[in-house]
């Protein structure tokens, strides 16, 4: 009856379900908690049995006969006080089970939910922003488990319901029934709950999913919103999506506030009536006084299991909600296949891509393909430059070498093996991306570099870091590799947290390095210096190639002089390759893109003119030193960089 699919009872039965899955991780702690509500309930109903078993043969008596039995009166306080002790027990171990056991749970689909995003590839990551996978690793979890709370209780009161009922019955049958008639009209008054509650919780989580995303975003894009002076319009988009929440959560709040005192009043209206069905019984001998103190007394306590049952059916509506979010991401199956070929050792690795092509898909799930028909080969120990106008597919194609996402026609090979085919975490042992947007931790600038990976000495990560250009203003922090760098590096210049990211890419010792604009904020001379650096960081074995191949994703004319070659990409489509000057001189397209760099930014550029010659004589002089094998000689010290670096940004 309970599966039939209408609205409320389709959703006991789902929240019951998902009840019987946490059950199932914790049967312990949930059986001690149910235990410790059974003892509390038996407590609390056999001391009310006690209590007319006392008023009978204790209190009664006495009134009658004017005096007291010191003896009797003891041996009843000591009953009493024992049947107390239980209960507390019973109420302490509850508390304590039912915590433990929805935190668990929570805990652990965190974890879960934790790998699973880590696991499922990046196309998937495309499809879902931060802020709702926040919302399902917070609220929805919560949601889910937050019934375990009162649902012990609920279970062990129900010991509570069966004793006071049958006290009840045993104490006098007529009166007894005149007490459970309240139960009816509790059951059709917790169905209607469910009926109007169940779509307004629903409601009221999934507007907790979206107040997370718009406040995600907010954050994320702080400096954006601040810089351009949208702090008003972010704050009043934030209020719409606040405001629904708060009216989801109103409206749930009116119906939990409308039934709570309704569900309290049920049993009170039947202690009335027990009270004065009660007191003709007496008038007329069919009862005695303890009987009525007893059922009455009995009828109070059933109010509180009927209440608990109560806060569990109200709490399952959000578990539903929850865990459909919550499981919707945790069945997700999209995985990428891997082979098993280990990857041989050796030094800087060559690249290939045979007719590659990559799809994004859009909104409504469809495949709109971003690069077309790639051919590409770089040898091993060459610097690659990719070069193309903004959105021509160059982060697309930088993620296809790393296996961030597989083409989804044509191959990709690193050392003459198709990545597919390697074995997981091969690639990641043979490549390293360096992303556009740099992502530093909150964290100490060693586990910034290392990730928390013990193969990594101290000295391996001072070697990297030289080679980043980092260790002269890490050695001047506060605590060098201790220092911890605030919330995403906020306390670091831009080129500083680029060097780091830098750094962490190549403590791992790539054999493929991959810059998406990754040296953007560094001095060209700097770059120059790093890139001249890579070779030392190879401790390969010998006969191998040496240094470490290099695709970089070039904006700048500077960095472009660095490559031996540059791959030009228009409209996802590799349209030539050759040197920067074949280029030059026969792609009217990478000419006119080139020189649109030379001369960006020009009338928002208040020192144009410095500028202009600040990078014209760093470009020249690197375009001379690219033709010399890199290494031939080290770059001129600069100090910090950052200035220049400004200065020549484009
Ligand atoms: N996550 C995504 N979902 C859908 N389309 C995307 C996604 N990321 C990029 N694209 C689209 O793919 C195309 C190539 O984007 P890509 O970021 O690779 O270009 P790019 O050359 O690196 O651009 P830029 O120089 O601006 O960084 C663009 O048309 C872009 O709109």
């Amino acid at each position: 009856m309970v599966k039939r699919v209408d609205g409320q009872q389709s959703t006991l039965w789902r929240g019951l379900k998902v009840i019987g899955i946490g059950i199932r991780q914790e049967p312990l702690m949930f059986s001690a908690a149910v235990l410790g509500s059974a003892l509390y309930g038996a407590g609390t109903a056999g001391g009310g049995w006690l209590l007319g078993r006392i008023t009978d043969s204790v209190l009664a008596p006495a009134f009658a006969a004017g005096r007291i039995d010191r003896g009797d009166l003891t041996t009843a306080g000591l009953v009493l006080a024992g049947v107390a002790l239980v209960t507390a027990v019973g109420v302490v171990g509850r508390r304590v089970a039912a915590g433990l056991t929805s935190y668990r749970l929570q805990a652990r689909y965190r974890r879960l939910l934790t790998r699973q995003y880590l696991r499922l590839p990046l196309e998937w990551h495309h499809r879902h922003p931060a802020g709702m996978l926040l919302s399902n690793a917070n609220s929805d979890v919560e949601a889910t488990w937050m019934v375990f709370a009162p649902l012990p209780m609920a279970i062990g009161v129900v010991v509570m319901l069966v004793v006071a009922s049958a006290a009840m019955l045993v104490a006098d049958p007529v009166l007894g029934a005149v007490g459970l008639l309240v139960l009816p009209w509790v059951v059709v008054l917790n169905a209607v709950y469910q009926r109007y509650m169940s779509p307004a919780v629903t409601r009221a989580q999934a507007e907790r999913g979206e107040v997370s995303s718009v406040a995600h975003e907010s954050l994320e894009a702080a400096a954006v919103v601040k810089s351009l002076g949208r702090e008003e319009s972010e704050t009043q988009r934030f209020s719409a999506s606040a405001d629904q929440l708060r009216r989801a959560n109103v409206r749930a709040g009116r119906l939990r506030a409308a039934f709570d005192p309704l569900m309290e009043a049920i049993p009170t209206l039947g202690t009335l009536a027990v009270l004065a069905v009660g007191a003709w019984r007496v008038q007329t001998g069919h009862a005695a006084t303890g009987d009525v103190v007893q059922v009455a007394y009995l009828l109070s306590l059933v109010a509180f299991p009927l209440r608990s049952m109560g806060w569990v059916l109200g709490e399952i509506p959000r578990t539903v909600v929850g865990w459909e979010r919550t499981s919707a991401v945790l069945s997700e199956t999209a995985s990428m296949p891997y082979g098993s070929t280990e990857p041989a050792p050796g030094g800087a690795v060559p690249v290939e891509l045979e007719k590659v092509a990559y799809a994004y898909a859009d909104d409504e799930g469809a495949p709109h393909e971003v690069l077309h028909d790639i051919d590409l080969q770089v040898k091993p120990g060459r610097t690659l430059a990719l070069v193309g106008p903004t959105g021509a597919g160059k982060s697309t194609l930088a993620t296809l070498l790393v296996r961030l996402v597989d083409p989804a026609r044509g191959t990709v090979r690193l050392d003459g093996t198709d990545v597919r085919e390697l074995r997981p975490g091969g690639v990641a042992e043979l490549a390293a991306l360096v992303p556009q947007g740099t992502f530093v931790f909150n964290d100490t600038v060693r586990d910034n570099i290392s990730l928390g990976d013990p193969r990594f000495s101290d000295e391996d990560v001072w070697h990297a870091l030289e080679v980043a250009r980092a260790d002269g203003f890490v050695r001047h922090l506060a605590h060098g590799l201790d220092t911890v760098i605030g919330e995403r590096g906020a306390d670091l210049s831009g080129g500083q947290r680029q060097r780091l990211a830098l750094a962490r890419a190549l403590v791992r010792r790539p054999r493929l390095l991959v810059l998406d604009d990754a040296t953007s904020a560094i001095d060209p001379r700097i770059e120059a210096e790093i890139l001249a650096g890579l070779g030392t960081l190879a401790d390969r074995p010998a006969g191998s190639e040496p240094g470490v191949t290099v695709v970089v994703i070039a904006y700048r004319r500077a960095t472009i002089a660095l490559a031996d070659e540059v791959a030009y990409l228009e409209n996802g489509r590799i349209a030539d390759q050759g040197t920067h000057a074949e280029l030059l001189e026969r792609s009217a397209g990478y000419r006119r893109l080139v020189t649109a760099y030379d001369h960006d930014d020009e009338p928002d550029a208040p020192a144009r003119d410095l500028d202009e010659e600040a990078e014209e004589l760093v470009v020249d002089e690197l375009l001379n030193e690219a033709a010399a094998p890199p290494g031939d000689g080290p770059g001129p010290e600069t100090g910090s960089g950052e200035d220049l670096t400004e200065m020549t940004r484009r």
